[in-house]
């Protein structure tokens, strides 16, 4: 997703109390960020945050929290998140990679990675956030019988994902090639918005950590 830069967009961010500037420093106190003991979720990529929001409001027993590597698209959440009264979600700027510096072991009950980036080209598959060295740093910081939600449009990055999934520590809960067939209750991002009205299918596994 392109978006403009949007000079001094890491000040703009500070100015919101939900924003977390230094999320290193919470690694294994996110529970005291948000002051109670209930589960965490998280989503890793949530470009524009509608995702994330929507179950923000319908869960207000769950803390969330949105990651997303470029700031001028969580400054953009952060605007319309602004005064709506989540006492249950927080954003957060930085790239999965370093997930294991920011979250301890087995803290999180639940990953969502959306229409994460395919990378198309073999030599990027790395960069892939199903990819098997994902994996083991969501399994880290998965509790037991956490879960990752992952969904897609793309076939060829479902299909490198499940083998991945199927080479890690994972087990697989549910798999399916046509989600809008075979789910009632299911929450859009604005990609998968995007995805369904040109006709394609989503994809979507769900996996657990034994
Ligand atoms: C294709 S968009 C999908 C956005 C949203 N999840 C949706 O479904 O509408 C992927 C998003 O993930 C973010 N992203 C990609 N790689 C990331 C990484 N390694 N760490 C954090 N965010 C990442 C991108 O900046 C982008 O906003």
């Amino acid at each position: 997703m392109r978006v403009r830069n949007i000079p001094g967009v890491e000040g703009l961010l500070l100015e919101y109390s939900f924003f977390v500037s230094n999320p290193c420093s919470y690694i294994n106190k996110w529970n005291d960020y948000f002051n109670n003991d209930n589960k965490i979720h998280i989503e890793l990529g949530i470009g524009k945050g509608k995702f994330i929001t929507t179950l923000a409001r319908q869960n207000k027993d769950i803390n969330y929290i949105g990651i997303e590597k470029s700031k001028e698209l969580l400054y953009k959440v952060a605007k319309e998140v602004e005064g709506k009264g989540f006492n249950n979600l927080c954003l957060t700027n930085f790239n999965g990679e370093i997930i294991n510096e920011v979250f301890g072991e087995e803290e999180i009950e639940r990953i969502y990675l959306n229409f994460s980036d395919p990378w198309p080209k073999k030599r990027h598959e790395k960069r892939r956030l199903t990819h098997g060295d994902f994996l083991k740093k969501y399994h880290a910081i998965l509790k037991k019988g956490g879960e990752i939600h992952f969904k897609t449009d793309s076939l060829e990055l479902f299909e490198f994902s499940l083998i991945q999934l199927k080479n890690s520590n994972y087990i697989i809960k549910s798999v399916s090639y046509d989600l809008y067939k075979d789910t009632v209750n299911n929450v859009s991002t604005e990609y998968e918005e995007k995805f369904v009205k040109q006709g394609k299918r989503i994809n979507k596994y769900v996996a657990i950590k034994p």
